[in-house]
């Protein structure tokens, strides 16, 4: 039988996974208030899937939860939603952490009691008022910050690929995570400062900011000691933003939304080195500020 899943935070994301792991394994879906018990979630190809789950609060959840704990909120609400269940949680519970950008993962890894795994993934997903659209195929990889766990890192990315979420155990998540954060970087703060779809960076005014963000992103990876992507920074950015351009980012529908940004995540630790390192990054301060 496969372990539990409890899955935290039922936006997005974790109603994504809330449907495709409860075919395979008992699912809970965690939220503030109680989360529906009735999810339909509508495929890429238009299919649509019905699931009941079972739906808990933190007040509500049995004590000790045994299993893997997925923790889906955004990055800002990360350590909070873990803190109000920890209690509730068998010290030996594996963490699988979902967020953009690279904060919690580092407190989490270093703080929890029990293995923590991050993920990094390209699927996309949005919330409707009866469950959620799975917008587009990605790929998700997954591993330990310094490569521990690499057992339940593959049972875990097995699991996930059985369910329909293609994914991958890796031993350089920590590489992988820094270069999805450049990329949102380039594309998220700027899009969400003017209100714009991804691809519209392709012209100006846009494609000079784009070109002078990567050029501060560079110094500051290559401080830091992060490999490029095989294909080059500047061609990665613009390859993703071709592949998106019809895109809404994440960050931009947080604006538009009235919502925080995960702006501490994603610029955040990119500010954080440049300033360890002596480096100035005027393109990336002046959007941080802008961004709320
Ligand atoms: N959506 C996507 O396609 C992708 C998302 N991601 C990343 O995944 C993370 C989640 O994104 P997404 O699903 O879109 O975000 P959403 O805002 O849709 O979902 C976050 C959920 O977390 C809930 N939450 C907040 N605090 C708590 C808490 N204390 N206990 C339980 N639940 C809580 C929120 O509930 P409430 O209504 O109460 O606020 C909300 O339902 C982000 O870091 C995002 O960057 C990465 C790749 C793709
Ligand atoms: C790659 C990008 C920018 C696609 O929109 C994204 O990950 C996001 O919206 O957060």
């Amino acid at each position: 039988m496969t372990q539990p899943q409890l899955i935290v935070g039922p936006g997005a994301l974790g109603r994504l996974l809330a449907v495709r792991l409860s075919e395979l394994a008992p699912v809970t879906l965690l939220g503030r208030r109680p989360p529906p018990t009735r999810l339909a979630l509508t495929a890429p190809d238009g299919h649509i899937v019905q699931r009941r789950l079972t739906s808990e609060t933190a007040a509500s959840l049995a004590a000790p939860f045994r299993g893997t704990l997925h923790l889906t909120t955004k990055a800002y609400h990360a350590q909070a939603a873990l803190d109000g269940l920890a209690q509730k949680l068998a010290p030996d519970t594996a963490l699988v952490l979902w967020q953009n950008g690279y904060g919690v993962q580092r407190t989490l890894t270093r703080d929890w009691s029990g293995p923590v795994l991050c993920a990094t993934t390209s699927e996309g997903a949005y919330v409707t008022a009866d469950g959620v659209v799975h917008a587009g195929h990605g790929e998700t990889y997954l591993g330990h910050l310094h490569g521990a766990y690499a057992d339940l890192a593959e049972r875990l990315a097995a699991l996930l690929s059985r369910a329909g979420l293609h994914c991958r155990a890796v031993g350089d998540i920590d590489t992988r995570l820094w270069h999805k954060l450049a990329v949102n970087a380039a594309i998220n703060p700027l899009v969400a400062r003017w209100r714009i779809r991804n691809g519209q960076l392709r012209d100006r005014p846009f494609r000079p900011l784009v070109e002078a963000l990567i050029d501060e992103l560079v110094l500051v990876m290559e401080a830091e000691g992060i490999a490029p992507p095989a294909e080059g920074w500047r061609a990665r950015v613009w390859r993703v933003i071709e592949g998106t351009a019809n895109n809404r980012a994440s960050m931009l529908q947080d604006v538009l939304a009235g919502r925080p940004t995960e702006r501490d995540a994603i610029l955040g630790p990119l500010l954080d080195a440049a300033r360890r390192h002596g480096l100035e990054a005027p393109q990336l301060s002046a959007l941080y500020d802008a961004v709320g």
